[in-house]
């Protein structure tokens, strides 16, 4: 990373490597097994539902949420994507790797339909 702004530079495997750390430097391998971080990752999740929870609908970009709210919303988000990222690694999987080929399955599963409006996953799923 010599020379590169860690910040402009934000992989899975950079947060893989900054939560190996985080444990080792806390001896905390032992608390981080697979259903202790799923279940980890299913709280945070709770507490990303929270934030919109009894709000409606809200606007894309939330351009009238206060900036609190949205740091929240971002520590939020963090902590999910941080726990799945350890749980993907604890369990020998290359999220980013497993993602990719995720995306190409859905393409082939949802082709590009050229009479497009009509096209969402429930009319798919029921041919
Ligand atoms: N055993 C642990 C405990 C915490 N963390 C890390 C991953 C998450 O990013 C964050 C979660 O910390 P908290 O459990 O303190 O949860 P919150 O930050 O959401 O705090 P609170 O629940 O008080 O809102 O810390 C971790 O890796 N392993």
């Amino acid at each position: 990373m010599a020379g590169v702004s860690e910040e402009e530079n934000v992989t899975l495997k950079l947060l893989k490597q900054k939560m190996h750390d985080f444990t080792q430097e806390r001896d905390w391998e032992r608390f981080h097994s697979p259903r202790n971080l799923l279940l980890a990752l299913v709280g945070e999740v709770g507490e990303l539902s929270e934030i919109f929870q009894w709000k409606g609908e809200v606007p894309r970009g939330l351009g009238d949420w206060a900036k609190e709210e949205k740091v929240h919303l971002g520590e939020e988000l963090s902590d999910v994507l941080l726990y799945l990222v350890r749980l993907s690694d604890i369990c020998g999987v290359d999220l980013g790797q497993a993602a990719l080929h995720k995306i190409r399955l859905n393409a082939v599963k949802y082709p590009v339909n050229t009479n497009n409006s009509d096209t969402n996953a429930s009319s798919s799923s029921s041919e």
